[in-house]
């Protein structure tokens, strides 16, 4: 007598993996298993939960344990799908890129309230380009640059600007370096801003996988606002506007910075944890 094959349906398929994916220590296992099956077997969530009880092929099984093998060695979910959200906008990502994070919403909600008429808007550490596609698909008519130090990053920016219809010229280069001696009503900077004696903390999908030039901020973690803050000035119209975002505990230095460089009208924005997440000012 043969013993008959197991039948793998998908509401079995997502039972196992559910209860792996937690074991590994990914959070919201459950959501996430969902997404990683939707891709793997071309259906959206509806499709999952509607197709509960049909047996998989070997193939469609094969493609489940692909990408439920790369999450449980967690690889962030947005690199196996190949994409993020960020402000409405669907971005392209991949580990030459940091993943666009929701709170960095807030320095684009906080550049299109304070500069609502920027004309010429710079991007520094452009990354998969989210800060600066958001910005130019809510201002149509300004120039907006971005600058970057990453080629690979450089190539997807340009590609997530394609991919939106939205104007972003871009440079590579480091900071400023690039820029010769055009001037800009607003420029804006996600630097990385961990501290490096952080990083190894990190969850293993930052530490592993996102870019280090990405997130090392220096020993303090604040090296690239000693370095943005002081000479935006020179690369600002009268009344142009500085805003950067940071980390945990950074504000009220990065805000003295901002005071001692002759900034005015400094603020800080935080996210929606009620963490400052934002310092900006502008320039008389
Ligand atoms: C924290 S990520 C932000 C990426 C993107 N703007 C975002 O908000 O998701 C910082 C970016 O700055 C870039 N970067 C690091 N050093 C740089 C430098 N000296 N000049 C220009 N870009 C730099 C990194 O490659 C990375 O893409």
């Amino acid at each position: 007598m043969t013993e008959k094959p197991e039948i793998w349906t998908i509401r079995k398929v997502l039972d196992w993996t559910r209860g792996y994916l937690a074991e590994k220590g990914v959070e919201n296992a459950r959501l996430e298993t969902e997404w990683l099956l939707s891709a793997a077997l071309g259906l959206d969530r509806v499709g999952l939960y509607v197709n509960f009880d049909k047996p998989l092929n070997p193939e469609e099984l094969a493609a489940c344990r692909g990408l439920v093998a790369r999450r449980a060695k967690r690889e962030p979910l947005q690199y196996i799908l190949g994409t993020q959200e960020f402000c409405g906008l669907d971005f392209v990502v991949t580990p030459s890129v940091l993943i666009p994070r929701h709170d960095t919403e807030v320095i684009v909600e906080e550049a299109l309230r304070r500069a609502p008429h920027a004309a010429a808007v710079l991007d520094i550490g452009v990354g998969s380009g989210c800060i600066a596609v958001a910005l130019a698909k809510q201002l149509p008519h300004a120039q907006v640059v971005g600058v970057e130090q990453s080629p690979g990053a450089i190539a997807l920016a340009q590609r997530n600007a394609e991919r939106h219809g939205a104007r972003v010229t871009l440079f590579e280069g480091s900071l400023f370096e690039p820029l010769g001696d055009q001037r800009f009503d607003l420029i804006v900077s996600n630097p990385p801003y961990i501290p490096t004696a952080d990083l190894e903390a990190l969850q293993p999908e930052v530490r592993e996988y996102e870019p280090r030039a990405a997130l090392d901020g220096g020993s303090d973690g604040l090296d690239f606002y000693r370095l943005i803050v002081p000479a935006a000035p020179e690369y600002l119209n009268p009344g142009g506007w500085l805003m950067v975002e940071l980390g945990i505990g950074q504000a009220e230095t990065v805000l003295g910075m901002f005071s001692r460089t002759g900034f005015c009208d400094c603020f800080t924005a935080q996210d929606p944890n009620g963490i400052d997440r934002v310092v900006g000012g502008r320039i008389g």
